[in-house]
């Protein structure tokens, strides 16, 4: 399932109240069990979170950094085991992150850093998994490249993935399932094409757009700008100029 909504329509909060760190009313269940009271590494074991602003500890390699994910599983002692060190020298290498392995995380640009929250998350191996803008500091291709890796193993391993994104074109790309979030509110949702209209999208972002289809399938959201006549000064709609 996908979140879009303008900004401070609720993303954030919904997935907050998922992941248990704000109070919520009513319940909130996963496969057939209450996440209210869970144990932490109960909840560690169901439940992983790639947050929107994840703090980075000072003085941590990527390779400890990522292998934080492996704590659910870790022997109270507080040794990893080779297969903990399997899973994470797997995601290292999954998301280009193996030669990166020994770096500080404070020294990572933003879109490394993201990778490896991802890798983090992922390394729980939890069914669930919770991404607040898991592709915001990331290029177009590390974007692609990471939403077609969550879509994987979403097929692969049955997760079940939660995700905010801003990028209206991706959403449309990658969701299955659309949720339009606006005032703390459901506006809409459902497929792609039912969600990412140019009138959802006027009413709700404020935000004047023309939707193509993509003969994948898929949907396109393309930004208009408004046009400024030459001759009167006046502004016109840029739908009128566009092919
Ligand atoms: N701890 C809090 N206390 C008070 N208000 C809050 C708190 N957390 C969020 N809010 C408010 O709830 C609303 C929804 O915020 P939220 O962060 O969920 O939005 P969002 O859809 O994720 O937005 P964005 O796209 O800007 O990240 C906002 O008006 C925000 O200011």
């Amino acid at each position: 399932m996908t979140l879009v909504g303008p900004n401070g329509g609720g993303k954030s909060t919904l997935l907050r109240a998922v992941a248990g760190s704000v109070d919520y009313d009513g319940d909130i269940e996963f496969a057939g069990t209450q996440l209210r009271g869970m144990r932490s590494r109960g909840r560690a074991r169901t439940v992983a979170v790639v947050p929107q602003e994840p703090a980075r500890p000072a003085g941590m390699t990527v390779l400890d950094y990522v292998l934080l994910g492996r704590t659910p599983y870790v022997s109270y002692l507080g040794v990893e085991s080779a297969e903990d060190l399997t899973v994470v020298g797997e995601l290292l290498e999954t998301l280009e992150l193996s030669a990166l392995a020994y770096r500080a995380v404070t020294s990572l640009s933003g879109g490394e850093f993201q990778r490896a929250v991802l890798a983090r998350a992922l390394a729980q191996q939890a069914p669930l998994l919770l991404l607040d803008e898991p592709t915001s500091s990331l290029d177009l291709g590390h974007a692609q490249q990471v939403l077609e890796l969550v879509d994987e193993l979403r097929g692969e391993r049955g997760l079940t993935v939660v995700s905010a994104l801003h990028d209206l074109t991706m959403a449309g790309q990658f969701a299955d399932h659309l949720v339009l979030l606006a005032g703390g509110r459901v506006a809409a949702q459902g497929a792609a094409h039912d969600v990412l209209t140019e009138e959802l999208l006027g009413a709700h972002y404020g935000a004047r757009v023309r939707i193509l289809a993509d003969p994948q399938g898929g949907v396109v959201v393309v930004p208009l700008r408004e046009a400024r006549s030459q001759s009167d000064g006046k502004i016109h709609d840029g739908r009128a100029g566009v092919a």
